[in-house]
């Protein structure tokens, strides 16, 4: 990390366009403002969305853009009214780093529904700079928006919980769904649903892995602790559990119907829509009216429930399961991630890696 003045310049990993190649990209960070803490990264998990961002599945990205909202370091630098971290506190970063702090949602703390929340990446801050994420070297963020990561969760295990984990846990809050003796159901067992299944085991639900193949049934029912495994294609198995769940969250990255899985809720049951998909859904209504079932959908969760979440993650001994890379690696992960080879995090040492090769 240089400094010119007050700026500091950074290396991240950022893509150009939408083949969402990344490769090295120098740029200045923002000045530390009184509320801003500067945290060395240290390590930063890839999520999906960072793969439909890079290639501009949404049709929103702009270029260079450094991925990455999975973020783990170290606080290097407070300005001058941070209260909440001192210098070597280990902090965590996610997926919004701004909000208006005025609207209804930011008032009632869910800022993560301001219509004027700043994303990490690929948006443009209050001084109207680029925002860029956390595949890099150092990154500026308000105190408002960092957490503390407990001490008893490993800092790179910690970092998928900031997205993933918390995407999870949020709906499970929101919607009363954190009783004991519930029946889960996590379909697409990849980042944001292996920490489904891990965080709805610890509330002492039984769980229900729904997926699009055999491939991942050992592990889920040995490592993850799922009591159920459905193969999505295997009809008889999937009637036989009909009317069982009381709620699914669908993790599924892409276009899918929703019947198969309405099926598989109880009166009353939810199905909780998490994937980012551009394509519209579809499902007849007698589906939800002959069982009183939602289709409903949750974003992320707010600052306050990122912190309860990885408090109850460390009580319980909930963490995410991980491959560590550096980041010359990190164009390769992204090739894996898109063909569903990886279990079930990317994580990437950035600290560790040589950022400028
Ligand atoms: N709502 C929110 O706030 C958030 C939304 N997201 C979104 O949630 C979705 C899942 O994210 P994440 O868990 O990181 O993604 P992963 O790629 O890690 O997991 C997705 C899982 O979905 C299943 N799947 C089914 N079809 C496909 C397909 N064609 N391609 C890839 N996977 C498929 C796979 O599970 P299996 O092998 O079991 O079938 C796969 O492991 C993404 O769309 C992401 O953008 C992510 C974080 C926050
Ligand atoms: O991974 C976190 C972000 C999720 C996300 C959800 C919805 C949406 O429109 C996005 O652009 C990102
Ligand atoms: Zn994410
Ligand atoms: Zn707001």
């Amino acid at each position: 990390m240089g400094s010119h003045g007050t700026e500091k310049t950074v290396t991240g990993w950022a893509a150009r366009d939408p083949s969402g190649i990344l490769s090295p990209y120098s740029y200045t960070l923002r000045k530390t403002g009184p509320e801003d803490v500067v945290i060395k990264v240290l390590f930063c998990g890839i999520c999906h969305t960072d793969l439909h961002q890079t290639k501009n599945d949404l049709g929103m990205s702009k270029y260079p853009m450094v991925p990455g909202h999975e973020v783990v370091g170290e606080v290097v630098e407070v300005g001058a009214e941070v209260s909440k971290f001192e210098v070597a506190d280990t902090v965590g970063a996610g997926v919004i780093i701004g909000c208006c702090r005025e609207c209804a949602p930011c008032k009632a703390d869910t800022e993560q529904y301001c219509n004027r929340k700043i994303w990490t990446y690929n948006d443009v801050y209050t001084d109207g700079k680029p925002t860029q994420g956390g595949f890099a070297s150092a990154m500026v963020v308000d105190q408002k928006f960092l957490v503390k990561i407990p001490p008893g969760l490993a800092p790179e295990k910690a970092a998928p919980l900031l997205c993933a984990g918390l995407t999870a846990y949020s709906p499970m809050k929101h919607f009363g769904l954190m009783d004991a003796g519930l029946r889960a159901g996590v379909l697409g067992l990849g980042g944001v649903g292996h920490v489904g299944v891990k965080l709805a085991k610890a509330m002492g639900h039984h769980v229900t892995v729904i997926s699009s193949s055999d491939k991942k049934r050992a592990e889920a029912v040995d490592h993850l602790g799922a009591d159920a495994y459905l193969v999505s294609s295997d009809e008889p198995g999937m009637a036989a559990a009909a009317d069982t769940l009381d709620y699914i969250i669908d993790t599924v990255p892409v276009s899918h119907p929703l019947e198969p899985y309405l099926s598989l809720l109880k009166l009353n049951g939810k199905l909780i829509l998490l994937g980012v998909i551009n394509q519209p859904l579809q499902f007849l209504t007698p589906m939800v009216m002959l069982g009183r079932k939602s289709i409903t959908g949750s974003f992320i969760g707010s600052m306050q429930e990122t912190q309860e979440m990885l408090e109850f993650c460390e009580a319980k001994g909930v963490t995410s399961m991980i491959e560590v890379v550096k980041m010359d690696y990190a164009n390769e992960a992204f090739e894996r991630l898109e063909r569903n080879d990886v279990r079930y995090r990317f994580v990437i040492d950035v600290a560790g890696s040589n950022l400028d090769p």
